[in-house]
């Protein structure tokens, strides 16, 4: 029997490639603009996954170029105080973009927080506003990991026209967004969920299939069509057999690379990607304040 063995979508690479390409742009811009592009993170408590990610976008800010204007809150922070900071970042001249980190901890909403922040500096793209955009196919500000993602399918070109893409997972972060440009780039689109029956009889139909569930190593070969392209949302945190601690995907890589076209490695796949999207969506609402291209 012939062996296969599937192309990794490299996303660290990707990621590097581009964050080059902004640092160049910013250095070009900052020779005349007065102020250089700014970014706020939102990270409230102290989950050490969201610490850790926070830290990465705020060395990738500095890598870049891009000011930092991150504020830390207690777990106890009293929604009104998010809201007032983020009242004071809308109005502040030198922040061209501002998230929430989420999770956020419990007893706090962050859909409310989310609605307050200025449309044009959505750096997550997850207002309704730009959300809707999405929807109706217009320019805003896109979701950062399905925004990665298409950006990883187009370097690789993969051809999406007419294809069944097939997305498991509904969230507003990933699985809605995600469907939504697949489909703006003439994909057929099947959403699936906990609730659809015989997942694997579906997947199995996908030429591309995302997964974005966040259950450890779902996806085997037995659920991939033969040269499809799969792309791993998933970042899970496991412990194995030995007690020891590692990452791992939505998607049995060793598995899924011996039937797939390609495939995402966690980590190094969708996961870079997904500040690079960010650092992008910042220096583009910059460029938009500056009226000049990106
Ligand atoms: N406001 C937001 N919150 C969250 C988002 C988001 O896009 N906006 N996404 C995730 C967390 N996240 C960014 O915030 C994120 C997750 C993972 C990575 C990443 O680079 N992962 C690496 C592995 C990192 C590791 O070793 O732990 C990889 O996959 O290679 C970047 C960003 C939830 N919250």
């Amino acid at each position: 029997m012939e062996s296969n063995t599937a192309r990794i979508l490299d996303g660290k690479a990707l990621a590097q490639k581009i964050q080059q390409e902004l640092r160049s742009r910013i250095e070009q811009l900052t020779q005349t603009a007065d102020r250089p592009p700014g970014l706020a993170v939102l990270m409230v408590g102290d989950n050490p996954a969201s610490a850790a990610y926070v830290r990465n976008k705020e060395r990738a800010c500095q890598k870049l170029g891009i000011a930092s204007f991150g504020r830390h809150f207690t777990a106890d922070t009293p929604q009104e105080e998010l809201h007032r900071a983020i009242d004071e970042l809308n109005r502040d001249d030198r922040v061209d973009g501002i998230l929430v980190q989420l999770p956020l901890p419990e007893g706090l909403d962050p859909v409310p927080l989310i609605y307050q922040i200025d449309p044009d500096k959505d750096a997550d793209g997850l207002h309704p506003v730009n959300l809707g955009r999405l929807l109706r196919g217009e320019p805003g500000l896109r979701s950062c990991t399905p925004a990665g993602v298409m950006r990883l399918l187009e370097e690789y070109q993969i051809d999406l026209r007419g294809k069944h893409a097939v997305v498991i997972g509904r969230s507003i972060l990933v699985g809605k967004p995600i469907s939504l440009m697949l489909l703006a780039r003439d994909a057929t689109v099947t959403m699936a969920h906990s609730r659809t029956p015989d997942l694997t009889a579906l997947t199995r139909e996908a030429d591309i299939l995302i997964v974005a569930v966040g259950r450890p190593e779902l996806i085997d070969e037995s659920a991939v069509k033969p040269g499809a392209a799969v792309i791993d949302v998933g970042i899970n945190r496991v412990t194995d057999y030995f007690g020891k601690s590692r990452l791992t995907g939505d998607v049995l890589f060793d598995s899924v690379k011996n039937v797939a076209g390609y495939v995402t490695p966690v980590p190094g796949g969708v996961g870079p990607m997904t500040v690079t999207m960010l650092m992008y969506n910042t220096v583009l609402s910059y460029c938009r304040t500056l009226g000049v291209e990106l």
